[in-house]
């Protein structure tokens, strides 16, 4: 799989990609776990990402998060050494505990995405060492909107390389971009294998569309076939604040849902939650979106 060394390769790259996408479009809505069970609630980031979150409020979040059975609790990185040590202390090798693990993500260059490179780098070490499994990292999209797809290149290699091991997802912030861009930085995201693209930051805009979605997903596929490797998966995230939008997104190709408002859809849903032992109960008091309210 070879990589593109200027920015007319990366265009004829893309424009290829770009020219094998309808096809793709054509296939019928995508399945989804029975709304009921913790295979549908295991698609769910439980996120926190407001500058002024409390600890309580942190310790909730995982409470919920592993009551709800949500793939993971996603926070901001000085938080990430909390979570950890709290799911830790919800599920050890208790004979009632579930197999189910709760994962923690850490958003990095969160939110506006053009930190410096060396800053991202920093949080990724400072997350990965407080245990941090999964990193929601924020493309830096100027580049991308001049074209200059050796720099967006430079920068996802790099974070590539800091974090091999790690589940990546790249913010692409979609509210800012054009269907031809989000195709760009998707194509620049599968060739430095990362494994999610994501829509929004939730701070920004519309936050997730059904037709951006749709777009990442079929850009996957059409990446897939051509390079012979697993699809990179997509993340919908930013304003989904109930069970319809969330089927929605599902529906459009999402395989992971990034929302502050996961309890909240996990009750429309209908599903039954385990509850935490005693001992860890009488976490903090209710929240609000990640995104203080939002700007949708
Ligand atoms: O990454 C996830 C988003 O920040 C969640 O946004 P939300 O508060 O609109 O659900």
């Amino acid at each position: 799989m070879a990589i593109p060394e200027t920015n007319e390769a990366w265009q004829g790259l893309i424009d290829e990609v770009a020219s094998k996408i309808e096809p793709h479009r054509i296939e019928p809505k995508y399945g989804f776990p029975d709304k009921k069970t913790a295979a549908f609630r295991g698609l769910i980031d439980h996120t926190l990402l407001k500058l002024d979150a409390t600890a309580e409020q942190i310790d909730q979040l995982c409470a919920e998060a592993w009551e709800w059975e949500f793939a993971s609790v996603c926070v901001r990185p000085n938080w990430v050494k909390r979570c950890v040590d709290n799911l830790e202390r919800f599920s050890p090798s208790s004979p009632t505990a579930s197999t189910s693990k709760i994962l923690v993500a850490s958003v990095i260059g969160f939110h506006e995405g053009d930190y410096p490179i060396d800053h991202k780098l920093k949080e990724i070490t400072q997350a990965t060492t407080a245990g941090a499994q999964e990193l929601d990292i924020v493309l830096n999209y100027h580049p991308l909107l001049e074209k200059d797809y050796k720099a967006v290149h430079a920068e996802l290699h790099a974070l590539r390389t800091a974090a091999p091991t790690s589940t990546l997802k790249l913010i692409l912030e979609t509210s800012r971009l054009t269907s031809a861009q989000i195709v760009s930085a998707s194509v620049i995201a599968g060739r430095n294998d990362f494994d999610f693209i994501k829509t929004s930051t939730g701070f920004h805009g519309e936050g997730a569309k059904v037709k951006d979605v749709g777009t990442m997903r079929a850009c996957a596929a059409v990446l897939a076939q051509q390079d012979g490797k697993e699809k990179m998966r997509v993340k919908a995230s930013g304003g989904i604040r109930d069970l319809s939008q969330a089927e929605a997104m599902l529906e459009a190709g999402a395989v992971r849902l990034g929302c502050s408002a996961g309890v909240q859809i996990a009750k429309e849903a209908g599903g039954e939650k385990r509850n935490l032992p005693a001992e860890f109960t009488g976490h903090g008091a209710g929240r609000q979106s990640s995104s203080g309210g939002g700007d949708y």
